[in-house]
């Protein structure tokens, strides 16, 4: 149902209004969509479905009607119109139903729009790239004569996935809103124990985390300083830079408003036990002595200090609720684990408002 080794890109190149991606990106929008085949009969949507897809017929006849009689039409993957997203809209204005077998692309939404979006902001790097490359004089890529942003840091940050998982809408301000700053080696870009004021992205030239021992190295693309904006906690480590290079920061008032808030899912207690009964994990990220005295029955205990190390203990398919006393690890060890792929949310208010569920030793 889902072979997707028959499609090519020229095909995907005749529908609209995904002809206008590079191949670059047409080749990774191959892998995220999903194939269908409807039987005769089969609804593919129905009219009034909000199903944020974009679905476009590849083989047999469908026929699209509205209950208020303006669309009655049949359309063959033959068509000129079969090139166009089929009853394009949410909610969808008419149902769709196979007259014959037939194969359909479906094509989430949110991931065209994210392509959509990346190409749009490479076309706006290589404006830049070339018209510097046409006038050798303006060195610095932030001229103040042609006034653009540099925005050749793009690229290596695409594939953060707090930049993944977040609007398309909201990345573009956060590409406006982030500032570049040249660093230079041993220059000490965050101090442990210091409270938190921005959140950064390398982009060029190398550094390393230390809590007394050296914990991690990083390298362009990374990102680092979260933590202490999301738990409202101390600095839990030291970045230094291990060679001259380049960070972007975004202070914490915008990483609240553009990260923040739109990737942290925050759930009340009632839902979060309706999720819990129906598959939904527990994941404590308080300390084991903490989560030794009381915790949620059936929840994984992994300290919030530990997640990052422990990242591999858990399960991308599962849906975690994060939890400890009052909300705020949760919320970094949420944001930790949506940024690395999984599906996690946050226990609004944490433990001390659902008392009575805790379950002792
Ligand atoms: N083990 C680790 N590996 C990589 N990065 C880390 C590690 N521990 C802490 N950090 C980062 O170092 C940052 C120090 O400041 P924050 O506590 O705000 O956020 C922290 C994390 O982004």
């Amino acid at each position: 149902m889902n072979d997707k080794s028959a499609l090519s890109i020229e095909q995907f190149k005749t529908y609209e209004p995904i002809a206008s991606l590079s191949t670059e990106r047409l080749e990774e929008l191959i892998t995220l969509i999903t194939l269908d085949s409807p039987g005769i009969g089969v609804s593919l949507f129905r009219e009034g479905d909000i199903d944020n897809q974009t679905v476009y017929l590849l083989e047999g006849d469908i026929q699209l009607v509205s209950s208020d009689g303006d669309m009655n039409r049949v359309i063959s993957a033959h068509d000129d119109a079969a090139r166009f997203p089929l009853a394009d809209g949410q909610p969808r204005r008419a149902t769709a139903t196979a007259l014959t077998r037939a194969r359909v692309i479906r094509i989430d939404n949110s991931i065209l729009d994210y392509m959509m979006m990346w190409d749009q902001m490479a076309v706006s790097e290589n404006t830049v790239t070339n018209s510097e490359q046409e006038s050798p004089s303006s060195a610095r890529p932030q001229s103040a004569d042609s006034g653009e942003p540099d925005r050749s840091w793009i690229r290596k940050v695409r594939h953060i996935m707090a930049f993944e998982a977040m609007p398309p809408a909201n990345i573009k301000q956060l590409l406006e809103k982030m500032q570049p700053v040249e660093v230079r080696a041993g220059e000490v870009i965050i101090e442990q124990g210091e409270p938190g004021d921005y959140y950064y992205v390398l982009t060029e030239g190398k550094a390393q985390v230390t809590r007394s021992i050296r914990l991690a190295s990083l390298e362009a693309g990374n990102s680092f300083g979260e933590e202490a904006l999301l738990s409202g906690g101390k600095r839990n480590a030291s970045v230094t830079m291990t060679s001259d290079g380049q960070v972007m920061r975004l202070s914490k008032e915008e990483f609240d408003a553009l990260l923040r808030e739109p990737l942290l899912a925050r759930i009340p207690p009632d839902e979060a036990r309706v999720r819990v009964a129906g598959g939904a994990r527990w994941l404590d990220v308080r300390h084991a002595r903490e989560f030794h005295h009381n915790h949620m029955p059936g929840a994984d205990n992994i300290p919030l200090h530990e997640l990052r190390m422990r990242l591999d203990e858990l399960d991308k398919a599962a849906e975690y609720i994060c939890y400890c006393t009052t909300g705020k690890r949760s919320a970094a060890a949420a944001f930790l684990l949506v940024q690395n792929g999984y599906k996690a949310s946050v226990l609004n208010g944490g433990i001390q408002v659902m008392p009575q569920d805790l379950q002792r030793g």
